[in-house]
């Protein structure tokens, strides 16, 4: 959102505070990387919203991220837990639309938690206002 677009694999973690409407954001952008995945689970404690990026030209990565999305939603620390999905590198052709990704995902299955699915390009930031909007929106009625 107005910043440079940073291109390197995050290693760790890192955390930024966004403030939307009063609303204040604290965002932690975890590395996706499989050596990576077993600590995600030391940020659950008291997470109101899972955001997965999903990239949406990637048809063979697609099944790893449903194992590891259904994986994260059953752990009990993101029981009550929010989830955006964001189908990312929607400006690329030949890319996976919102459809094809929720029903690769599954996603109508999801019963348990709030759920919504965002396109989006992170180069350009598009669609990233709409998935803070259905953050907020899930906020209000809670
Ligand atoms: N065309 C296009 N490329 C993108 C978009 N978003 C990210 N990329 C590219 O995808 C590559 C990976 O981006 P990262 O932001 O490092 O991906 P990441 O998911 O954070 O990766 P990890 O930190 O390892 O989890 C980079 O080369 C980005 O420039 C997008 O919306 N469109
Ligand atoms: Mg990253």
């Amino acid at each position: 959102m107005n910043e440079v677009v940073h291109t390197s694999p995050t290693i760790g973690s890192n955390v930024e505070e966004i403030v939307v409407n009063n609303t204040r954001f604290l965002m932690w952008d975890i590395g996706g990387q499989e050596s990576l995945r077993s600590s995600w689970n030391t940020y659950y404690t008291n997470t109101e919203f899972v955001i997965v990026v999903v990239d949406s030209t990637d048809r063979e990565r697609i099944s790893v991220t449903k194992e590891e999305l259904y994986k994260m939603l059953a752990h009990e620390d993101l029981k009550k837990a929010g989830l955006l999905i964001f189908a990312n590198k929607q400006d690329v052709k030949e890319c996976m639309t919102v459809a094809e990704i929720s029903q690769f995902l599954k996603l109508t299955s999801i019963k348990d938690h709030q759920w919504h699915i965002q396109a989006c390009c992170a180069l350009t930031g598009e669609g990233l206002c709409q998935g803070l909007e259905w953050m907020m929106s899930r906020l209000k009625i809670r």
